[in-house]
């Protein structure tokens, strides 16, 4: 059982193997990973496509002194199995667990921190600038998918990389999908490269070979053999990537260690910036995964044999509120289109995708874009609702302020994720989409707190004719149907009347805020409980009646504090002259790491339990 795996405490072990035990190992790799998974979860299909991959990297490379930047990251486990991680993956992602990423405090194969898409070649070119500056003599590589690739910093880093002399090698992981299918124009051009024959021509250090070698025929495949080995990859001239000044090598079959082995190798040699074209599948190994890789893109704890998922989301989740919502919307109004950058799943709009494909366009891994698409199309009078998740939506900050906000264009943000996301981690907490859109001129935040005023916050948001964000967290959330409101009207709404304190919260913690007033209640303490449907622009006159009723005032906020909900709260006042006692919660750092929400919460001080507790002392109350 796992005999291969279980030698390799790092990849001096593996590189001590024969290369024919490899194909035993990538087996034994895909085991571990599929009963690993099975029972923690994680990033699943993505890991089982770079298995011959990774080990080819470690069996050729020397990490750390070679280094290894992997885009997204969550294509990281089997690096992370191969440098003495195996017995993290008891705790992956989970509280104080090992993280789903790699992270540079974990261990030094970990060169760069990743979550987001699209920096790995930024980062590989630094790096490997860094090192010319330094004198030092190591190899830099990027390893990145076709999905990232779709990403527009990734181009931004090829164009910068093609005008030097740098060496780095970029890996272009090909497996034909994102999370979904892969889409564009880059992925017609990838599929292009997959299957020309006619662009053949060696290149570099191969040239001469290539003179000795008999043409067979124009449109023929050119195998080319290096004197020194046995080098048979295709080396096309011509592509994209030449033209940018990076030289092409590929397409090679990932699975195959003698093309992984022998590519590898000879890109050490190279000169400048050198892509590998790799095409694998992903899911590989593991058939549930590799007939719907989708579905194993991201997954909890399943059942190996057929799939299932164990934890299953209880009550509608806010994202499918938003989809049947959109698709409500779309069905009253013909000027409504949805975008998506490459999360249709994920952000409920399959369905919308299906029934409007003409209506709804999913622009790949391109926040940025995305946004001052939207605004072109709400600039020629089409309603844009653009449904992105809250932390990757930090991605496109000037397009949200420069061609929406400034021109005051009425685009829709359906920002989802919006709070802690969990087991991804800090890269992927939405922790900070308040803070900086409400110091945007015109932009406007509402945040439902249950999925049931998911549908009156769009049709709010469409009546507004300006920029809106709406914000809700992934997962679901429930209150009495009796708190619940349809979005008509966004002032203040007092929930629970109490006497001298109360609590404002907003977005799905506004059932927190409820909870910390029932407890205090038990305790024969009140608390008023005030939601605010919009975060910003606050109900002023709402809130100045906050400040002439209660001595003390408590904001509550699923966000960062800094520059948050809370802060605009106290500042506001104190531009109108009041000064009131109270305190702001919310997320003290703006780093939380992963773990399940429970667990973050209470190590954040924000549980019903720890909350009543601190209102009670900052009252110069004992707690009961
Ligand atoms: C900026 C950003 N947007 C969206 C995502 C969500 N996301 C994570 S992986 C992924 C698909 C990546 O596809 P690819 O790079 O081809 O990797 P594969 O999963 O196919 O191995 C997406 C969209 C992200 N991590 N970062
Ligand atoms: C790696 C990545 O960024 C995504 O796969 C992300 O993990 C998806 O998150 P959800 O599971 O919340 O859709
Ligand atoms: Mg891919």
């Amino acid at each position: 059982m796992l005999k291969l795996l279980k030698q390799i405490k790092g990849p001096e072990n593996l590189k001590a193997l024969k290369e024919e035990e490899l194909i035993e190992l990538a087996k034994e790799v895909r085991q571990f990973l599929v009963q690993s998974l099975a029972q923690t979860g994680g990033h699943l299909a993505s890991n089982l496509g770079v298995v011959e991959l990774t080990i080819a990297l470690h069996y050729v490379f020397n990490s750390p002194q070679d280094k290894m930047i992997w885009d997204v990251g969550h294509q990281a486990y089997v690096h992370k199995l191969l440098t003495g991680r195996r017995k993290g993956f008891q705790s992956l992602r989970q509280f104080g667990g090992m993280s789903g990423f790699p992270k540079t405090k974990e261990s030094a194969h970990d060169v760069f921190e990743t979550g987001h898409s699209s920096t790995s070649i930024s980062a590989a070119l630094g790096m490997a600038v860094a090192r010319d500056l330094k004198g030092e003599d190591h190899q830099v590589i990027a390893i990145i998918g076709d999905g990232a690739l779709t990403g527009g910093m990734a181009f931004e880093a090829l164009n910068n990389a093609g005008r030097g002399h740098t060496h780095l090698i970029v890996i272009l992981n090909d497996n034909e999908m994102s999370i979904s299918k892969n889409v564009g124009g880059m992925v017609k051009y990838l599929t292009k490269l997959r299957s020309s024959r006619d662009y053949l021509r060696a290149k570099e250090g191969v040239e001469d070979a290539l003179n000795q070698v008999p043409v067979i025929g124009e449109h023929m495949v050119h195998t080319i053999k290096r004197t020194k080995g046995k080098f048979k990859s295709f080396l096309i001239e011509n592509t994209l990537f030449e033209q940018l000044g990076v030289t092409y090598l590929g397409p090679i079959d990932g699975h195959s260690y003698e093309e992984l082995l022998d590519i590898l190798e000879n890109a050490k040699g190279m000169k400048g910036p050198v892509l590998i074209h790799v095409k694998t599948k992903k899911g590989k190994g593991y058939r549930l995964a590799e007939e719907n890789p989708s579905a194993f893109h991201g997954v909890s704890s399943f059942n190996i044999a057929t799939g299932e998922i164990s934890k299953k989301c209880e009550g509608k989740s806010f994202s499918s509120a938003f989809g049947e919502a959109m698709l409500q919307m779309a069905s009253e109004r013909e000027d409504v289109v949805a975008i998506s950058a490459a999360m249709p799943e994920g952000t409920g709009l399959l369905e919308f995708s299906k029934a409007y494909p003409r209506r709804f366009f999913d622009v790949g891994i391109a926040e940025q874009h995305s946004i001052t698409f939207a605004a072109g199309l709400a600039a020629q009078g089409i309603r844009p609702v653009a449904a992105i998740y809250s932390s990757f939506l930090q991605r496109a900050y000037d397009q949200i302020l420069h061609d929406v906000c400034l021109q005051n264009l009425p685009v829709i943000l359906g920002i989802d994720r919006a709070g802690l996301v969990g087991e991804d981690g800090a890269t992927h907490q939405g922790l900070y989409d308040i803070a900086y859109l409400s110091s945007m001129p015109n932009m406007h935040i509402l945040a439902p707190k249950v999925p049931e005023e998911v549908e009156g916050a769009i049709r709010y948001a469409l009546h507004l004719n300006a920029p809106v964000a709406i914000r809700y967290p992934r997962g679901t959330a429930t209150l009495e149907v009796a708190y619940h409101h349809d979005y008509k009207d966004v002032s203040l709404k007092t929930l629970k009347a109490g006497h001298t304190r109360a609590i404002l919260a907003c977005g799905k913690f506004v059932g927190l805020a409820l909870e910390v007033s029932q407890l205090l209640e038990e305790q024969g303490e009140s608390l008023a409980v005030i939601e605010a449907p919009c975060c910003y622009p606050l109900d002023k006159e709402g809130l100045l009646k906050i400040a002439q009723g209660y001595d003390y005032l408590f904001t509550l906020e699923d966000g960062i504090l800094l520059g948050g909900f809370g802060e605009k709260v106290f500042s506001l006042l104190i531009q109108e002259g009041y000064t009131i006692k109270g305190h702001q919660f919310g997320y003290e750092s703006g780093i939380v790491e992963h773990g399940d929400i429970a667990h973050l919460l209470e190590k954040e001080g924000l549980t019903p339990q720890k909350i009543s507790v601190q209102i009670q002392r900052l009252c110069g109350k004992e707690s009961k």
